[in-house]
C-alpha cells in the first residue's frame, strides 16, 4: 500500500510539473518569506505540544470530515492551542491539496507541515512555494541515498523535516541523517495496523536533543497522557480533531 501511495503521489506531481516547471516552482520557493523556526515552536516543554492535522479522509478510515474551509479549521486549531498545523496534501486517498496548504499558511501564524508521500525534489520545492515550514519524510518509503538528498534539500531551503519511522531500523536511519525532529507512527503504512505501544518501545533510542513526536492513534485525553508518559514531546493528531469540536478537543487534550 505504501508503494502505491508513493507511486500515486509521484504521478500527480508529474502532472503538476507538466503545468509548472521545476524552475518556476524553485523561484516561487525562493521568493517566499523565510520558513518559521519549527524546532523552537516544538521544543520540549512542561506540557505536551500538539501538531493538529487537516485530514478529510484516509485509506484506512475512509471519509472522516468534509472540511469545506481548511483555513477556518486551522484557525480553530491555533485558537485551541496547537503548536503546528499539519495539512495532508495527498489528493487520491486523503482528499487534500497544495491549495489547502496555501490557504492554511495564509490564515495562521503557526508552522505548517506538508504531509504527503514526498519522494522527489519537485515536491519539496512545491511545499516551500506553498509556504510550508516543515515537510514529512517517511523513512519506509525512501532508500537512504534519496532520503539523505531530500533531507538536505529541505534543510537547504530553511525548512525542517519531520522524519517518520515505524521500527528500530528506520529509527537508526533517521538518526544517521541527523534528524532533529523524529516521529514514530503507530500506524504501519503498509498494513494500516495500529500499535500504540510502538512509540514507547522506540522512544529511549531517540538521542537527547532530538524532538520526539508520537503520531496517530489518539482518540482520548488518556491516549495523549499515554504518549506523554512514554516520553513524547509532541503528539500528532488528525481524526479525533476533525471529527469532534476542534477547540474543545484540543483544550481537553492539552489539559491531560
Ligand atoms: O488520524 P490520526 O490517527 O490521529 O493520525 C494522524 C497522523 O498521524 C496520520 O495522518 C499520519 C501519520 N503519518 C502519515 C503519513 C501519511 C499519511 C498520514 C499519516
Amino acid at each position: 500500500m505504501l508503494d502505491s501511495l508513493v507511486a500515486g503521489a509521484l504521478e500527480d506531481a508529474s502532472v503538476r510539473r507538466a503545468a509548472r516547471s521545476l524552475a518556476d516552482v524553485e523561484s516561487a520557493a525562493l521568493a517566499r518569506p523565510a520558513a518559521l523556526d519549527v524546532l523552537a515552536h516544538l521544543a520540549p516543554a512542561d506540557r505536551v505540544k500538539i501538531i493538529a492535522e487537516v485530514k478529510r479522509s484516509s485509506p484506512s478510515r475512509g471519509a472522516l470530515a468534509e472540511i469545506p474551509d481548511p483555513a477556518a479549521l486551522a484557525v480553530a486549531y491555533e485558537t485551541g492551542g496547537a503548536s503546528t498545523i499539519s495539512v495532508l496534501t495527498e489528493g487520491r486517498k486523503f482528499g487534500g491539496s497544495l491549495a489547502d496548504l496555501e490557504a492554511v499558511r495564509a490564515a495562521v501564524k503557526l508552522p505548517v507541515l506538508r504531509k504527503d508521500f514526498v519522494a522527489e525534489a519537485y515536491q519539496v520545492l512545491e511545499a516551500r512555494a506553498a509556504g510550508a515550514d516543515l515537510v514529512l519524510l517517511i523513512v519506509a518509503a525512501l532508500e537512504q541515498p534519496l532520503l539523505t538528498e531530500l533531507y538536505g534539500l529541505i534543510t537547504e531551503l530553511g525548512m525542517t523535516a519531520l522524519v517518520e519511522t515505524h521500527s528500530a531500523d528506520e529509527l537508526e536511519r533517521a538518526i544517521d541523517l541527523g534528524a532533529r525532529l523524529i516521529g514514530v507512527n503507530a500506524r504501519n503504512l503498509s498494513t494500516f495496523e495500529l500499535d500504540q505501544n510502538l512509540f514507547g518501545t522506540l522512544a529511549d533510542r531517540i538521542p537527547s536533543g532530538v524532538i520526539r513526536v508520537a503520531e496517530s492513534a489518539v482518540k482520548t485525553p488518556a491516549d495523549v497522557a499515554h504518549y506523554r508518559a512514554a516520553g513524547a514531546d509532541v503528539v500528532l493528531i488528525g481524526e479525533a480533531l476533525v471529527t469532534g469540536d476542534p477547540v474543545a478537543t484540543l483544550t481537553e487534550f492539552l489539559g491531560s
